[in-house]
């Protein structure tokens, strides 16, 4: 069976994007770069020290290496970096020192058109990797608020899609209102179709299944799912659920007898960021499940993050979902 990694990589190389890596410093990333180069994913473009990189005795033939420091971009981004930011107190001198910034030269390589995406978290935290995007980029059109997922992986799992889930949000929104909430549902669901192509089926996790314990937390995630079935009725979507209820086909039935839902999804909604980080850090490291994430959801232009606690392997298959998404970006402005 096709693994989820090999389908990413398989729908990247049928039509090649430019990405960015920010973090050419970063020993991780290059040996992804590596693999990605050597399989035809994607055409790197490797930000950092470029007499670093290519001491690094990687194998990285074909991506072209820019140092942000001293490249002749610099002036250009700066430039219009402060057009973009100067009615939020940005100066023509500020705005020459930030972009030479990987993180935020790596979004401007994809405000003006050089690349298709980035990604970088390996050596940077995510409000620090995620922030020029949202400043620069800003939301796609007709989203609300941009959030994040992980796509995880278990092995020998029979839960969810043969062990495959969406989970969101680990990454991005940290106390989300019931509204948000259900943003970040209704879109988590249009991720899962557009990576897995099979039909997302929503659980709003909480401690409370269909009011099993009454109190404000159980309810914000019930006025969510309300919303999010305003939103998109024609999603499978139920809550608020219990984890073991929205995954074991036994206790859904046993807890919620009539949801459609219940013992079947695959996308889990957390209540907040403390339950998805904590949560996906749990199932990744104890039940030594893939963690491709965090992928985020809304942005005007695929820009992804990673935990500073990852090997290549996660981040060749973030970035091979980063293309993935740009392809999708690409259909959408076509149609
Ligand atoms: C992502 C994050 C950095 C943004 O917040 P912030 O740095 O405080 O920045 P601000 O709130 O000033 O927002 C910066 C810009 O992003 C926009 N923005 C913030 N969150 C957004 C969202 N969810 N969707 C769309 N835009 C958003 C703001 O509107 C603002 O735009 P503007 O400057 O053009 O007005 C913040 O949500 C965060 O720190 N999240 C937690 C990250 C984290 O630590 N995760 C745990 C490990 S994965
Ligand atoms: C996603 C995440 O938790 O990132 P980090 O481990 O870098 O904080």
């Amino acid at each position: 069976m096709t693994s989820f990694l090999e389908s990413m990589i398989a729908r990247a190389k049928a039509d090649k994007q430019t990405i960015v890596l920010a973090e050419g410093d970063d020993p991780r990333t290059l040996e992804a770069a590596e693999t990605i180069l050597a399989q035809d994913v994607a055409n790197l473009i490797i930000l950092g020290d470029v007499e670093g990189i290519k001491a690094s005795g990687r194998n990285l033939e074909g991506a072209q290496l820019i140092d942000p420091r001293t490249s002749e971009l610099a002036a250009e981004f700066a430039d219009t970096f402060y057009e973009l930011r100067k009615n939020k107190g940005m100066t023509p001198e500020k705005a020459a020192e930030t972009v030479k910034d990987v993180l935020y030269f790596g979004v401007m390589m994809v405000k003006t058109g050089r690349a298709d995406g980035m990604v970088a978290g390996a050596c940077h935290a995510t409000g620090d990797v995620l922030r020029p995007s949202l400043q620069i980029l800003k939301t796609a059109p007709g989203v609300k608020l941009v959030s994040s997922f992980f796509v995880m992986v278990a092995p020998n799992c029979e839960y969810g899609q043969d062990g495959t889930f969406l989970f969101s949000d680990c990454g991005l929104e940290i106390q989300p209102d019931a509204e948000k909430l259900a943003h970040i549902a209704v879109n988590s669901a249009r991720s899962w179709k557009n990576l897995i192509g099979t039909e997302p089926v929503v659980a709003m996790l909480s401690h409370s299944t269909y009011a099993s314990a009454k109190n404000d937390d159980q309810a914000k995630v019930a006025q969510a799912a309300a919303i999010a079935r305003e939103l998109a009725p024609e999603l499978a979507l139920d809550g608020e659920l219990q984890a073991d209820a929205a995954m074991v086909p036994s206790v859904g039935a046993s807890k919620a007898p009539d949801s459609k839902v219940a013992g079947h999804a695959n996308c889990l909604i957390f209540p907040d960021l403390d339950a998805g980080n904590i949560g996906y850090k749990l199932v990744q490291r104890l039940a030594h499940a893939e963690a491709f994430g965090p992928v985020t959801q809304g942005i005007a232009a695929p820009v992804n993050d990673l935990s500073r606690g990852c090997v290549a392997h996660d981040i060749v298959g973030v970035i091979a979902i980063t293309c993935v998404q740009a392809q999708a970006k690409k259909a959408a402005e076509a149609e």
